[in-house]
């Protein structure tokens, strides 16, 4: 036999083998998926992907965490440790699953996730006692902060900046008294933080803590969801009628949260309730009366809603009583380092990633930053940094790019086909954005051809 005939018989064989395995990948009666070790999915089968209902081809190259709910895949990939026999919840059942890293040379290179379909009769029964046990877990979890009132306290507002400091210092000195506290800020800068702190300090403390945040609730339902109804007070209203927040805030603080949100029709309520210390559910006879603290908060500057007339300014007085405004995390970068190792540590759990720290180019990115989400969106970076590293030092390859970006932009003046490659990129993303990922809707909205479009997301490594 000459060599290329002994080459060809190798492709054969091999190319025979592969068919074998696909073949048995497809007609396995279990739900199969591989990754790689970054935890982006390679291979997907028909039966998995049916259950999932998903699209073989739209899964393969995302990574795992945006295909499977509750997966544990991209861990495995790093702890290197097979989870067998675990129960996972898919599409509200818990399902029995294997996790499997397959290693070379001691590295992993790819994860096995198993999902067994097989109706095992005890497994039935072993799914209903785990439901039943978590249920009681939630419960006992539920009452346990409702003893000790809230999660956090003021030891749990990291930082040591003098800003901050003075904050804490006024949210300890209030905190007694029954005053109407108003906590302003930016977005994300811990605002909760602070009405559980003040809760936790007041004497109300062992009486409940209820959030209500005023942004979430439709405007038709604000009024009952926030003082309740009578019995028979308007079609499908319950039995016995229900309870509203104020009422289960009795002998505790009631947390407005995005209190500029509320509608002008509910600010006069509100402002009634404060003034006269009793509510009145709707359709209700009689108005109740209602011992409770309140603490708002907003990241909307109330004044100037005043001024624009979207606010009350009867209501705005009202709960400008004792002001803390938080500072944003831009006002105070030198927490940064202090939050960083916080959060990695926090987040070493939740993860499944331990590591060191953060390399010092790194920590220059994140100095140089804006933070428009402030600590949020910090601890998100972490998290995402999380899932991306390759060593034990966070570096700013595994930061997201915006972060870096930022940082770049400052220290090297850009050439020409750089900005234009950035705007590209922004122009996409937001454009699917707007979209919600149709490709074809994003692809008539940017004026190009598909092809130039599939080109760009590949160059662009835009996942989509
Ligand atoms: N100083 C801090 N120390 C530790 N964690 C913090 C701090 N500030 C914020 N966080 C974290 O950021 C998250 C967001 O904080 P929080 O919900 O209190 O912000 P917020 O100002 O109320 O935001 P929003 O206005 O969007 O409601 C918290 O879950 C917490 O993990």
């Amino acid at each position: 036999m000459n060599s290329l005939e002994q080459v060809l018989d190798a492709y054969k064989a091999c190319r025979n083998s592969k068919e074998m395995i696909e073949a048995a990948f497809e007609s396995a009666y279990e739900g199969i998926i591989i990754t790689d070790p970054k935890g982006f999915v390679r291979m997907l089968n028909q039966t998995y992907a049916k259950f999932l209902q998903v699209n073989v081809e739209d899964a393969i190259g995302r990574h795992v965490t945006e295909v499977v709910e509750n997966t544990r895949m991209h861990i495995v990939a790093r702890t290197g440790e097979a989870e067998i026999a675990q129960i996972q919840k898919l599409r509200n059942t818990n399902m029995l699953v294997h996790r499997i890293p397959i290693t070379r040379d001691g590295k992993v290179v790819a994860v096995v996730g198993k999902v067994l379909f097989q109706d095992v009769g005890e497994l039935h029964a072993l799914s209903a006692k785990v439901l039943q046990l978590e249920e009681e877990l939630d419960y006992y979890k539920g009452e346990l902060i409702k003893h000790l009132g809230v999660k956090y306290g003021l030891e749990d507002i990291i930082g040591r900046n003098p800003k901050l400091k003075e904050v804490k210092a006024v949210a300890r000195r209030v905190a007694p008294s029954d005053s109407t506290v108003f906590i302003g800020g930016e977005s994300g800068t811990g605002k909760e933080l602070f009405a559980h702190s003040i809760h936790r300090l007041s004497r109300r403390s062992s009486g409940p803590f209820i959030k209500v945040n005023c942004a979430a609730i439709p405007e038709t339902l604000i009024e009952s969801v926030l003082f309740g109804y009578a019995e028979g007070a308007f079609t499908g209203a319950v039995k016995g009628g229900r309870k509203g927040k104020f009422e289960m805030a009795h002998r505790g603080t009631i947390f407005l949260d995005e209190v500029g949100e509320l509608p002008v029709t509910m600010q006069a309520k509100l402002l009634r309730v404060l003034q006269e210390k009793e509510i009145e559910p709707v359709g209700a006879v009689h108005p109740i009366k209602a011992d409770v603290r309140v603490i708002a908060a907003s990241n909307r500057d109330l004044e100037e809603m005043v001024r624009e007339g979207q606010f009350r300014e009867d209501l705005f007085h009202r709960l400008y009583v004792i002001t803390l405004f938080v500072p944003s995390l831009r006002e105070r970068s030198d927490d940064i380092p202090e939050l960083v190792m916080h959060f990695l540590q926090e987040l070493a759990q939740e993860v499944g990633v331990r590591v060191k720290g953060i390399d010092p180019e790194a920590m220059e990115s994140l100095f140089h930053y804006d933070w428009p989400g402030n600590v949020r969106e910090l601890k998100h970076v972490l998290e995402h940094a999380l899932h991306m590293i390759e060593t034990d030092q966070i570096r700013q390859e595994d930061l997201p790019a915006r972060i870096v970006d930022g940082k770049t932009k400052k220290r090297f003046p850009s050439t020409l086909k750089e900005t234009v490659e950035k705007a590209e990129r922004e122009a996409i993303l937001r454009a699917l954005k707007v979209n919600n990922g149709d490709r074809e809707q994003t692809i008539r909205m940017l004026g190009i051809s598909r092809s130039g479009f599939y080109q760009k997301m590949k160059k662009y490594g835009i996942k989509g």
